[in-house]
């Protein structure tokens, strides 16, 4: 999408997610800021011999909401993120399938075009210098929270996908799917219905975070 198409299609408060957060926009597709250099944009949505084996999906088939999951308030002192929210499975998904697409704010690495302070911030290609920040506004797909403390292993993870947007028109947007099984056959099962979607952020994103342990803040109440 362009900068101009920023403008959303707004999205009325019966149509968001159950439990989504007053404070937060829902989005439908990536926003772009208006940082985001036009030629940055367009290599970042031209298929290369490396990025052209992305998943393809079409816009149209995308849900929003997504029926087949739902936003979970954590009440449980054992979770880590106790007080927070995250993301359930509403049905059994199968390794390898596609779950949901991770949408935020377009932006740039550059200082004045990032918040330092979010959690919600996800690389969406280092050469061209771009992320995606959903801290202020997503889809439900901002909710997963991460697996440590959680259970052994993440079951699902982030990868790069196509999505076409006009006849002629794909976006690279991030896509989370069910990691698929390892050599053991560990993940062969999936994610069942009610289980918490779980990816990894890299160990670079809890980096001194853990050092001295505070409660995460509470995002409801
Ligand atoms: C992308 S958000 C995930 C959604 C968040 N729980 C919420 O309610 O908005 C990342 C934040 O969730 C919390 N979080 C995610 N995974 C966690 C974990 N395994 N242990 C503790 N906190 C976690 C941390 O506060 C982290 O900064």
């Amino acid at each position: 999408m362009s900068q101009e198409e920023n403008a959303q299609d707004a999205v009325s408060q019966e149509e968001l997610p159950v439990d989504w957060p007053e404070d937060i926009e829902y989005l439908r597709r990536p926003k772009i800021s208006p940082a985001v250099p036009a030629v940055a944009l367009k290599l970042l949505n031209t298929p290369t011999a490396a990025t052209a084996s992305f998943t393809r999906f079409s816009a149209d088939a995308l849900r929003f909401p997504n029926p087949d999951v739902r936003i979970v308030p954590l009440n449980d002192p054992q979770h880590p993120a106790n007080g927070q929210f995250g993301l359930a499975a509403n049905k059994h998904f199968y390794p390898g399938n596609f779950i949901l697409p991770y949408i935020g704010v377009l932006h740039t690495n550059n200082a004045k075009d990032t918040d330092p302070d979010s959690e919600y911030d996800i690389s969406v290609d280092r050469d061209l210098d771009l992320a995606q920040d959903a801290a202020k506004s997503g889809n439900e797909a901002r909710f997963i929270n991460d697996y440590r403390g959680i259970a052994d292993r993440p079951n699902a993870e982030f990868r790069d996908i196509w999505v076409q947007t006009g006849e002629r028109k794909w976006e690279r947007w991030i896509g989370i799917f069910v990691v698929t099984p390892g050599k053991s056959a560990m993940r062969k099962n999936g994610i069942t219905p009610g289980e918490e979607i779980l990816v990894s952020y890299g160990k670079g994103f809890w980096k001194g975070k853990k050092e001295e342990w505070v409660p995460p803040p509470k995002k409801y109440t």
